[in-house]
C-alpha cells in the first residue's frame, strides 16, 4: 500500500479503495468519519466517553452557573461550553453533545433529579404498562428535548472543522433500567426491572416499544440538527440473561438503526452494548451498526478476528478508565497494546467505559498525544 492509499476491510479482506485527502483540499473527510466508514486510517481517531465532565475543574464552574445538572443539560449556551471544554484542552477527533441519558425519560413524563453520589433519579418509577399509558406524545417529546437539538446546532458552528460531532442516546433497555428502578449510579441489583422483564415479558414490551420509538425520533432530530454520527449506549446490556438479550437489546437496537439508516442512509452508527460478552458477535451482525463499542473485557485478538476481519466492522474501545486515573507506564503500555492489536483495521480509540471523575487531565493529554503519534507507516502485517 502506498502512503496515500486508504485500506478498507471488505468482507474480511483488506483492499485499497481510495486516496487520502490531499493537502489543500478544503474539507477532507474527518478522521472519525473515515474510520466509521470502514477505513483503516493512518492513525486511529480518538475521543473518550464522558470526555466532558467532573474531572475538569472548568466544568464545575459552568455546572454551578447553570444551577446544577438538569439546568446545564437544558441550557444550550452552557451545554455547548462544557462540550467544547475537552476539545480546547486536548486535540480530540470528536465531540459528543453534552446531555444526559435519562433526559428522554423526563421528556416522556417522569421527573429527573440528581442527588450527590446517587446519579440520576426518576420519579415516579414505572412499574407497569399502565404507568406509561399517559406518557408519550411525540410533539411533547420534541418540545422537551428541543434544548438538546439547539445545542447540536450551535456545536456545528462552534467546533473546529476537523472535529466530528457525535449525537447520542441511551438504548431502550438501559433507559428502562433508570425508569423502572427509579435510581441511578449507585449500586443496584436491577432486581425490579429483571423481575418484570423475566416474569411478564409481554407486559414489559410496551415500555421497550415506546422507548424504541422515542429514541429513534430523538436521534433523527439530532442528525437533522447536524450530528455527523450517533452512538447508542446500552450501558446495562451486560445484566441481561442470554435468553432476554435478543429481545431487549438486539431487536430494539436493530429497529432504531434500520429506521435511522432509512431516513439518513449515510449516517454512521456506533453501538455500545456494554458487557455483552459472547453476545457481541451476534449483536454486531444483527444490528448492522457501523462500529461496535467494546468494553474492557473484550479480548483484542477476538475483536480483530470476529469484528474487523470477520464482519469488516469498525471497532471502538477499550482502555480501562482506571488506567487513565493511574497514568504513567501502566497507561502507556496498555494503550500501546491496544493500538498494536486494533490499528490493522478500522478502529476508533476510546475507553471501555466513561471517564471517572478522579482522572487527572494531564493523563488524558498524555494518552491523546500517544494515540496521535501512532505511526501511519507500520506495516499491516506487523499489526495484523
Ligand atoms: C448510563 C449513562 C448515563 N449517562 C450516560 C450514560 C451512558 C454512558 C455510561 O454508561 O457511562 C451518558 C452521558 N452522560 C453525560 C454525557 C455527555 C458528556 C460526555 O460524554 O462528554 C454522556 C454521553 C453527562 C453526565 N452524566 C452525569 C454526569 C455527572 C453529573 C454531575 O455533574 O454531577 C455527567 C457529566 C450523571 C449520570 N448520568 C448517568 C449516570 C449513571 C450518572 C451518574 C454517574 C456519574 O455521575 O458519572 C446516566
Amino acid at each position: 500500500m502506498g502512503p496515500s492509499g486508504i485500506l478498507k476491510i471488505v468482507n474480511g479482506t483488506r483492499q485499497v479503495v481510495g486516496l487520502d485527502p490531499v493537502p489543500g483540499n478544503i474539507q477532507p473527510k474527518k478522521l472519525l468519519l473515515r474510520a466509521l466508514a470502514g477505513e483503516r486510517t493512518e492513525r486511529p481517531p480518538i475521543w473518550l466517553m464522558r470526555q466532558a465532565g467532573r474531572y475538569l475543574p472548568e466544568y464545575h464552574q459552568v455546572r454551578e452557573a447553570a444551577g446544577g445538572m438538569v439546568g446545564l443539560c437544558n441550557s444550550p449556551e452552557h451545554a455547548v461550553e462544557v462540550t467544547l471544554q475537552p476539545i480546547r484542552r486536548f486535540p480530540l477527533d470528536a465531540a459528543i453533545v453534552f446531555a444526559d441519558l435519562p433526559q428522554v425519560a423526563a421528556a416522556l413524563g417522569q421527573t429527573l433529579d440528581y442527588r450527590p453520589g446517587d446519579g440520576p433519579i426518576l420519579t415516579p418509577p414505572v412499574r407497569s404498562a399502565a404507568d406509561i399509558a399517559g406518557f408519550l406524545s411525540v410533539s411533547r417529546l420534541h418540545e422537551e428535548l428541543a434544548p438538546i437539538y439547539e445545542t447540536v446546532r450551535q456545536l456545528t458552528r462552534a467546533l473546529p472543522p476537523e472535529t466530528a460531532l457525535i449525537g447520542y442516546a441511551g438504548a431502550p433497555w438501559t433507559i428502562a433500567t433508570y425508569m423502572v428502578e427509579g435510581r441511578g449510579g449507585g449500586p443496584s441489583e436491577h432486581s425490579i426491572i429483571k423481575q418484570w422483564a423475566l416474569s411478564d415479558p409481554d407486559g414489559f414490551q410496551p415500555l421497550i416499544d415506546l422507548l424504541t420509538t422515542a429514541i429513534t425520533e430523538f436521534l433523527d432530530r439530532q442528525i437533522q440538527a447536524g450530528a455527523e454520527a450517533v452512538q447508542l449506549f446500552d450501558s446495562w446490556a451486560g445484566i441481561l440473561p442470554d435468553v432476554l438479550f435478543e429481545r431487549w437489546c438486539v431487536k430494539p437496537a436493530a429497529a432504531i438503526i434500520a429506521a435511522l439508516k432509512d431516513k439518513h442512509p449515510g449516517i454512521p452508527v456506533i453501538a455500545f452494548p456494554r458487557g455483552a460478552g459472547l453476545a457481541y458477535d451476534g449483536f454486531a451482525e444483527a444490528t448492522g451498526a457501523d462500529c461496535i463499542g467494546l468494553d474492557g473485557t473484550v479480548p483484542l485478538e477476538w475483536a480483530v478476528q470476529k469484528m474487523q476481519r470477520g464482519l469488516g466492522r469498525c471497532v471502538q474501545g477499550n482502555l480501562d478508565p482506571q488506567l487513565l486515573v493511574a497514568g504513567g507506564s501502566a497507561l502507556h503500555a496498555e494503550a500501546d497494546r491496544i493500538l498494536r492489536a486494533l490499528s490493522g483495521g478500522p478502529f476508533v480509540f476510546n475507553l471501555g467505559h466513561g471517564i471517572v471523575k478522579t482522572t487527572p487531565p494531564e493523563h488524558v493529554a498524555a494518552l491523546v498525544r500517544q494515540v496521535r503519534a501512532w505511526p501511519a507507516s507500520v506495516s499491516p502485517d506487523r499489526l495484523g
